[in-house]
C-alpha cells in the first residue's frame, strides 16, 4: 500500500494509434511510489495497450511518460535504465521452457544486472520461497500447472528488483481453480511497498487490493478513484453499465 505520495510514473496525454485506429486517445494519470493501481474496463478499451506503452513494448504515438519527473520518450533518455526498473508479468507467463525454475529466475539477474551466479541464486531462492515455489526449483515449466508457472514468473520478475511491476491480465490464462493462488501471491506482494499496475478482469480482487482503480474505455481513463468510489459510487455511465453487466454475468 502507499508509502509516500512521491510520483513515480506520470502519463501525460499519452496516445497510441495503429494506422488510423486511435486506440489510446488521451491517457492521463499520476502513479505514486508504493501504490497499487488496477486497470479495469470493457474488452478492447485499451487496458493492455496502456500497459504495453508504459513498458515500451508499444511505442506511444503521442504524449509523455514521465519516470521520476523525466520524460522517457525524450531523445537521449537512457531507456536501458528505465527498462531495468519496470518489470512485467504476462498473461501467458513467458517463461523460458528449456530452463528449469531456478535458472528462469537467475538468467536475467546475471545477464542484465550482472549479478554473480551465487548472488543470483540466493535472490532467486528467496523469491521462489515467497511465492511457494521453492520445492520445484529443478522442474521445467512444462511440468508445472499454469498457476505454478505464473508464480515462477512473479518470482523471476521480483528477482530483478523492479521499482514498478506491471501485470497484464495475470490470471486470464489460468483454469479457475488456479486463479486464487496467484491472486494471493499478488496480495502479499502488494504489502511490500512495490509499485504495481495491474490489468485485471477480477473485480473483487481489484476492489480489495487497489489504492487507485482506473476505468479505461474507448481509449481514455473515463473514471479514476479509490475502490469505494469506483465500485460503490460510480459516476460515469459507461462504468455503471460495465459494473451492471459484470454483476449480471457473475451470478
Ligand atoms: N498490434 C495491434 N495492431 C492493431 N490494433 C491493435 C493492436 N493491439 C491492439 N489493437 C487494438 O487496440 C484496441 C485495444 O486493445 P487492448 O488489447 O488494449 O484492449 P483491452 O482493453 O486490453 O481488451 P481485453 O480486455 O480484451 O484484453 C483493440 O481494438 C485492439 O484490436
Amino acid at each position: 500500500m502507499t508509502e509516500t505520495n512521491q510520483t513515480i510514473i506520470s502519463l501525460k496525454h499519452m496516445q497510441k494509434a495503429y494506422g488510423d485506429h486511435q486506440v489510446l486517445k488521451d491517457i492521463n494519470v499520476d502513479i505514486n511510489k508504493g501504490e497499487i493501481v488496477t486497470i479495469i474496463g470493457p474488452s478492447g478499451g485499451g487496458k493492455s495497450t496502456t500497459l504495453r506503452c508504459i513498458n515500451l513494448l508499444e511505442q506511444p504515438t503521442g504524449g509523455e511518460i514521465d519516470f521520476h519527473g523525466e520524460n522517457i520518450l525524450a531523445p537521449g533518455y537512457d531507456l536501458n535504465d528505465y527498462r531495468a526498473k519496470v518489470g512485467m508479468v504476462f498473461q501467458q507467463f513467458n517463461l523460458f521452457n528449456n530452463l528449469d525454475v531456478l535458472s528462469n529466475c537467475m538468467v536475467g539477474q546475471e545477464l542484465v544486472l550482472k549479478r554473480s551466479k551465487d548472488e543470483a541464486k540466493k535472490i532467486a531462492l528467496e523469491n521462489l520461497k515467497k511465492v511457494g515455489m521453492e520445492p520445484f526449483i529443478k522442474a521445467k515449466p512444462s511440468q508445472l500447472s499454469g498457476g505454478q508457472q505464473q508464480r515462477v514468473a512473479i518470482a523471476r520478475a521480483i528477482s530483478m528488483d523492479p521499482e514498478v511491476l506491471l501485470f497484464d491480465e495475470p490470471t486470464s490464462a489460468l483454469d479457475p481453480e488456479m486463479v486464487g493462488e496467484v491472486l494471493e501471491v499478488m496480495k502479499k506482494l502488494a504489502t511490500t511497498g512495490l509499485t504495481m499496475i495491474i490489468v485485471t478482469h477480477e473485480m473483487a480482487f481489484a476492489r480489495d487490493i487497489s489504492d487507485q482503480v482506473l476505468f479505461v474505455a474507448d481509449g481514455i481513463i473515463t473514471e479514476a478513484g479509490e475502490p469505494d468510489q469506483i465500485f460503490n459510487h460510480p459516476q460515469n455511465e459507461k462504468l455503471q453499465k460495465f459494473l451492471r453487466n459484470f454483476r449480471a454475468n457473475s451470478l
